[in-house]
């Protein structure tokens, strides 16, 4: 189990952590998530031993994690970081790159394990190429098939899939997540993309402003995130009154609504005036503005004229699983 306790940090003079509190059993994947200079890598950098932490404990299984006052190198023989630069050797080959970090196996082992490494991050093709010719999703797949040549217990990524193009992102996570699974390798990752996190994560953390909110299983947070702030992370939200959506309801309180749960119809409901339609794909995204002046993001199958009139419900079902805010 990876163990933190009352994690404080500063750079400067503002903390950047503030008494930050989690555990995650040994095998779990879990996603931490969070806008943009909460903390995220902070965290992971001080659980690696990159940073002095000011107050706190980190602790895997028995072993306490300590920072750069305690040791010469960061990390331990049992953990694998990978940060948002990778780190890699240009000058030699990817495949030679994977190789350098195997641990001593017989060559017939050592080959397998490489064949499975390459496959895995599909560099098959590129195994050859000097990885300064690499472009930079390449790179990352050199890299992530790197942490996993000597498997740690404990594996942290920052943004695994940061440069990774579309077309190749989601078999590489069903590819790596998979991975970790079979292997039992524990795993903390930070992430602004929740088609990384839905998915794959056991559990997720979620920090604002250096302090952890939530930290739940995947599902339970994004069925009552609680907040906007979480849901927004994890999907298309609003914040809607509750009065609004069922009309005998008195109160003033309002409840997350995702934008694929609210259904527009010609009668009662929310009523909003469209502004765009956004074209999704297999929908279309539609920006409307309340009477409040308030924005409100909704799913239709067909664009709507901009300056329609339209009123908006969500089911009995999501209502009543929604704790007000
Ligand atoms: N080396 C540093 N010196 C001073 N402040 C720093 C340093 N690194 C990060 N910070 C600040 O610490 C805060 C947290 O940064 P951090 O990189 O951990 O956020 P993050 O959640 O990972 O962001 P992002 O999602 O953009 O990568 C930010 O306000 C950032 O500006």
């Amino acid at each position: 189990m990876l163990k933190v306790q009352a994690l404080t940090f500063a750079y400067d003079k503002s903390p950047v952590l503030q008494e930050v509190d989690f555990e995650i059993p040994a095998g779990q994947q879990v996603a931490l998530m969070g806008e943009s200079g909460c903390g995220k890598s902070t965290l992971l950098r001080l659980i690696y031993g990159e940073l002095p932490f000011d107050q706190g404990t980190v602790h895997w299984k028995e072993h306490a994690l300590r920072g750069p006052d305690y040791q010469l190198l960061p990390g331990a023989p049992f953990m694998k970081y990978l940060a948002q630069d990778f780190d890699l050797m240009p000058f030699i080959t990817a495949e030679e790159n994977i190789r350098k970090f195997l641990p001593i196996h017989p060559v017939e082992a050592a080959n397998q394990k490489t064949e499975e490494l390459l496959e895995l991050m599909e560099l098959t093709e590129v195994r050859n190429r000097k990885v300064k010719t690499l472009s930079g999703g390449q790179q990352q797949r050199v890299a992530l098939a790197r942490v996993l040549a000597n498997p740690p217990e404990l594996l942290l990524l920052d943004e695994p899939f940061s440069h990774i193009d579309y077309f190749r992102r989601n078999q590489l996570r069903r590819n790596l997540f998979g991975y970790l699974k079979s292997e039992g390798i524990t795993c903390l990752y930070a992430t602004h993309d929740h088609q990384d996190v839905l998915p794959f994560a056991d559990q997720v953390i979620i920090l604002k402003e250096g302090e952890l909110l939530d930290q739940r299983e995947t599902a339970a947070v994004y069925q009552q995130p609680g907040r906007l702030y979480t849901a927004s992370l994890l999907g298309e939200a609003n914040l809607i009154p509750i009065d609004i959506l069922k009309s005998y309801a008195s109160t003033t309180r309002r409840i997350v609504v995702y934008a694929h749960e609210l259904k527009a119809s010609s009668k009662s409901g929310l009523k909003v005036v469209v502004e765009t339609s956004y074209f999704m794909g297999g929908y279309y995204s539609i920006k409307g503005k309340t009477e409040q002046d308030t924005y409100v993001y909704f799913q239709s199958e067909t664009p709507l004229e901009a300056g329609k009139e339209v009123f908006l419900n969500a089911s009995l079902e999501t209502i009543n699983k929604r704790l007000p805010i």
